[in-house]
């Protein structure tokens, strides 16, 4: 292992942050996949800092799966270098992937199976030594609060509960970095919340995520940074409330009205260099706290005022709607 590669991996697995000095632990550098003559990621640069939390947020389609695929080589890319952990990939990918956790998608627990003995089972494809596999599966349920469920087959399990058995499952082996591929679609509120706490407990023990979703609040929520992707590309990178207050400003104007009053108050705002965003029947106009008065006379009194999000900063920079 070379200094660099030692220092990326127990920079990320310390309890402490990593400094800014650390190796990134991913990087991508110009990195393009193509389906046949589609490009589903298209020079994506992107640097995930060891011991951080980075959300990949875009909507459907903006390549986010492949980026993860590719990090585990269930993809290669046309082009492009990818660094995980300081192992390059896919050359020396079985060794990038000894050291992270992934968990899909997709559930694909063994049903057969206890909670505990599908942990068992990736402890050992993960190679955990035997003497040190009963202390590892017994953390990671305990991580993901199922000591109590150990024994029950997962069929009997909720979905909350194995959704948190596939994150354990990911982190039995105590990886530096965790791939979440859109940890809590389709889930209920509740247990989405759940989740969050247990995601949000990761960073806490020093683990670096990288997690991709395409919901706003997850992001907000969770993540230390995060990389707006579209079209398979990263647009806009930074941490959430710094997105929102370079691209949207503090507050956002609302202007409801018929058709041509929409394009006056458009026309008025950008003429005056404020970004705006339609949004059905409404245009937002962002930066709202930068209006002068003259210029709020000409838009007119009807505006309805709230904050500026990230999902504003996402609409203005790709004319598209994430959740
Ligand atoms: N194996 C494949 N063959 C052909 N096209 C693919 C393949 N995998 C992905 N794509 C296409 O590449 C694009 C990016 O897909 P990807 O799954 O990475 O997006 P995403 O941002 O993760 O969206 P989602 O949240 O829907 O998974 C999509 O248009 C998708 O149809």
């Amino acid at each position: 292992m070379t200094a660099q590669r030692q220092q990326a991996v127990s920079a990320s697995a310390s309890a402490e942050p990593a400094g800014p000095e650390a190796p990134p632990a991913v990087s991508l550098r110009g990195v393009v996949k193509r389906f046949g003559g589609f490009t589903a990621v298209d020079g994506l640069d992107l640097d995930v800092p060891a011991g951080t939390c980075l959300g990949l947020l875009g909507p459907n389609g903006a390549g986010k799966s492949t980026t993860m695929k590719l990090l585990t080589a269930q993809a290669i890319a046309d082009e492009g270098e990818i660094t995980v952990l300081g192992f390059a990939v896919p050359r020396e990918s079985k060794r990038a992937r000894a050291a992270m956790g992934v968990v899909p998608q997709q559930d694909n627990l063994d049903e057969e199976l206890t909670a505990r003995e599908n942990l068992e089972v990736f402890a050992h494809l993960y190679r955990v030594p035997r003497r040190a596999r009963r202390e590892a599966v017994d953390d990671a349920l305990a991580l993901a609060h199922l000591t109590g469920r150990r024994l029950t087959k997962v069929d009997d399990l909720s979905g909350g509960m194995r959704r948190r058995l596939l994150i354990a499952r990911g982190l039995v082996h105590r990886p530096a970095l965790v791939l979440l591929d859109e940890p809590t679609v389709g889930l209920d509120p509740q247990v989405r919340a759940e989740l969050w706490g247990l995601i949000d407990g990761l960073r806490s023990r020093g683990t670096t995520v990288l997690m991709s979703t395409h919901y706003i609040e997850e992001a907000e929520r969770l993540a230390d940074g995060c990389a707006l992707m579209s079209h398979g590309r990263v647009v806009a990178r930074g941490g959430p409330a710094e997105l929102v207050a370079e691209h949207a400003g503090e507050r956002v104007v609302e202007h409801y009205g018929p058709p041509d009053r929409l394009e006056a108050v458009e026309r008025i705002a950008r003429a005056a260099g404020l970004p705006t965003r339609r949004t059905g029947p409404s245009v937002s106009v962002l930066k709202a706290e930068t209006i002068p008065p003259s210029l709020a006379d000409e838009l007119g009194p009807d505006g309805v005022r709230r904050a500026a999000s990230l999902e504003d900063v996402f609409v203005v920079l790709t004319g598209e709607r994430v959740e």
